[in-house]
């Protein structure tokens, strides 16, 4: 299922403010020689994680699933001069890739780049944490939000990508057994009934839950 037109989003990026030459050069770089490049963020949804995190001005973001670097540039937008961007990523490959571009940022000494699984680095994390974002394996994404929430800051934000998944989330499931919807359903529907914070799914490109702790 299409949530946006693509004339739609067309408009909507001529009218939004440009990517920067290393994002532009990640986004290319990413779709020529990357598996799987519809995982990166992109202009729009890039746009809206630099937005939130300069309204934030967060001195501590945690992202997980870094990719190709792309949104985790994005979030560091906002980061305080002593602020710091710690990053995870599972994918050994990319890290040469990933780590070449963080150099070439202006953010380079104020990201962490972690390689590992995120179950394994995320519990040794001391936090706070102003802004987090999820981005990585679906299946474990309630299991992300219960490791990270307490260590959020009252006010602090979490912010999860895909949890519209192309609309598989309002259609029927298919016979065959697909865990990443079963998961994003019970996902949404968690956060949706969490007394310790207020949400608001945004459905913007795959959808965005962005849920602020009380
Ligand atoms: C959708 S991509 C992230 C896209 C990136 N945030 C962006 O917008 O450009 C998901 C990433 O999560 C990583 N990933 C998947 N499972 C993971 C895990 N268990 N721990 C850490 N990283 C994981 C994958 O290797 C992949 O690079």
């Amino acid at each position: 299922m299409e949530l946006l037109s693509k004339e739609i989003e067309a408009y909507a990026e001529a009218h939004s403010e440009p990517e920067s030459e290393l994002l532009r050069f990640i986004n290319r770089e990413t779709h020529l020689k990357v598996l799987r490049p519809r995982m990166l963020s992109g202009q729009l949804q890039g746009r809206i994680l630099a937005l939130f995190s300069r309204l934030i001005r967060p001195v501590s973001i945690l992202e997980i699933g870094t990719y190709t670097g792309y949104s985790a540039l994005c979030l560091c937008e906002g980061l305080q001069p002593n602020g710091t961007l710690l990053t995870i990523d599972k994918n050994e490959e990319l890290r040469p890739f990933v780590e070449e571009t963080f150099l070439r940022s202006p953010f380079a000494s104020q990201i962490d780049f972690r390689v590992g699984k995120a179950l394994d680095i995320i519990p040794d994390l001391p936090g706070p944490f102003d802004l987090v974002f999820i981005d990585a394996d679906k299946v474990n994404y309630q299991a992300y939000y219960d490791l990270i929430l307490d260590k959020v800051r009252p006010g602090g934000l979490i912010m999860a990508d895909n949890v519209l998944w192309s609309g598989k989330v309002v259609q029927p499931l298919p016979d065959k057994y697909d865990k990443d919807t079963v998961a994003l359903l019970a996902f949404n529907q968690y956060v949706q009934q969490d007394a310790r914070v207020q949400n608001l799914l945004l459905p913007v490109r795959d959808g965005i839950m962005i849920a602020q702790k009380i």
